[in-house]
C-alpha cells in the first residue's frame, strides 16, 4: 500500500465525494476510516430521507452534502435541502457537529440564503459559475458581494 505522503502528492487530493445512492453502508464506514488514515475530507452525499438516516447512524462523518438534484431523474428542487434539515434530522446534525454543504442548483443570492437559513454551512456550485466567462464575477453574482479575500 502507498504510504500517506505518496498518496497525497502523487494525485494531489484534499477530499473525495461519497454518495450514499451508490454506496452500501458498509463501504461508507471504511471509505470514511480510510480517509482518515490518509488524511482526506470525505463529503458524504444525500439526497433524500433515507440516504440521510442511514448516514446519521454512521460514526465519524464530519461533512454531509445534500443533493438537490435527483441523480434518478435529474430533476433538480433546492427546497430539498430545507426537507432533509427539519425537525429530529437537523436536532441530530447539530449534535453530531456535523457540518451540511448545499450542493446543486444555487444560482442567486436568494437561493444562497435560503439553504443558509435551513442550516447549510457551505455550498457546492458546478454550473452557475462555469457558464460564466468570468468564474470570479460569478461567484461576486452568486453570493450578491465579494468573497476574495
Ligand atoms: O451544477 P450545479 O447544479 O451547481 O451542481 C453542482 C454539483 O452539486 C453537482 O455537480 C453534483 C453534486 N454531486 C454530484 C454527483 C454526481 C455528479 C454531479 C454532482
Amino acid at each position: 500500500m502507498l504510504g500517506k505522503s505518496t498518496m497525497l502528492e502523487s494525485k494531489g487530493a484534499d477530499a473525495i465525494l461519497l454518495i450514499a445512492a451508490v454506496l452500501p453502508d458498509l463501504d461508507i464506514k471504511y471509505m470514511i476510516k480510510i480517509c482518515k488514515l490518509l488524511g482526506l475530507a470525505a463529503l458524504v452525499e444525500v439526497h433524500d430521507e433515507r440516504e440521510m438516516d442511514r448516514v446519521l447512524e454512521i460514526d465519524g462523518i464530519e461533512l454531509v452534502g445534500i443533493n438537490n438534484r435527483n441523480l434518478g431523474t435529474f430533476k433538480v428542487d433546492i427546497s430539498n435541502t430545507k426537507k432533509l434539515l427539519e425537525g429530529e434530522r437537523g436536532q441530530r446534525i447539530l449534535q453530531k457537529g456535523i457540518t451540511v454543504v448545499g450542493e446543486s442548483g444555487l444560482f442567486t443570492p436568494v437561493d444562497i440564503a435560503y439553504v443558509q437559513e435551513a442550516g447549510v454551512k457551505a455550498v457546492l456550485v458546478g454550473e452557475s459559475i462555469v457558464k460564466q466567462k468570468d468564474p470570479t464575477s460569478g461567484i461576486t453574482q452568486l453570493f450578491g458581494k465579494d468573497i476574495s479575500l
